[in-house]
């Protein structure tokens, strides 16, 4: 049996607080098997039917990342020129990926059609599947802030490039691209709230009771 205390409950609590979406990375590497390692917590993440669909590439070729760099730029180009005047601004002044800079890339998929988990579940929901893969990511994300490492998720991508890019069976449902590395600084707030793009908002405001 393992039970948690009112120590633990606040510093998980910390954790929470104090996970971010990390933009700016130091450059030192991360020692040797730290992404293998958070896979590995990815793994113990719900997923529907126990089905696993999570599929991890770890992106370590050159030219493969500066291709990834490249559609970023493009896509963030492109999601520049949706907006006009001071979202505009506001918008081109952002830091939105820190592809450049970490040490590590982490791209993820989820495969929908594997036989793992016989279907449980997704029936009437195939959509699980891929909520199943986020569940692998945000685990894989607060493991990493509780040990100092920055994870930061990078979606102004477009994923048949991603897929081209890397290779990958077409089957695979391409869900994220991960930068993952020491951040150069901490905050307890969203970076987005600082450049005042968008706020958090409070749980009163999401929640209904029917
Ligand atoms: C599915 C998905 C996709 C993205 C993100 C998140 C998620 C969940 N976020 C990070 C997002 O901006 C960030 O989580 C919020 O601003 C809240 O900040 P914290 O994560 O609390 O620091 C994100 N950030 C960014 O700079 N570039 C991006 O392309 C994306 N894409």
């Amino acid at each position: 049996m393992v039970s948690f205390d009112d120590t633990f409950r606040r510093q998980l609590h910390d954790l929470f607080v104090w996970r971010r979406d990390v933009r700016r990375f130091r450059t030192d590497p991360l020692p040797d098997g730290t992404i293998e390692r958070l896979i590995e917590i990815a793994c113990l993440s719900p997923s529907v039917g126990l089905s696993q669909p999570w599929r991890f590439v770890i992106v370590d070729d050159k030219t493969r990342r500066r291709a990834v760099i490249d559609d970023f730029k493009a896509c963030n180009a492109d999601a520049l020129r949706s907006y006009s005047g001071e979202r505009a601004t506001k918008y081109a002044a952002l830091k939105l990926s820190g592809l450049e800079e970490a040490p590590g890339h982490l791209a993820v998929f989820a495969e929908k059609t594997d036989r793992i988990g016989a279907g449980l579940g997704r029936a009437t929901m195939p959509e699980t599947s891929e909520y199943s893969v986020v569940a692998g990511i945000c685990s894989m994300w607060l493991a990493a802030r509780a040990e100092g490492i920055g994870i930061g998720w990078v979606s102004i991508l477009n994923p048949e490039r991603i897929h081209g890019v890397l290779e990958i069976p077409a089957s695979w449902k391409f869900i994220g691209y991960l930068c993952i590395g020491y951040p150069q600084t901490e905050c307890d707030r969203p970076e987005l709230e600082q450049a005042k793009w968008e706020s958090r908002r409070g749980p009163d405001e999401f929640t209904i009771r029917r």
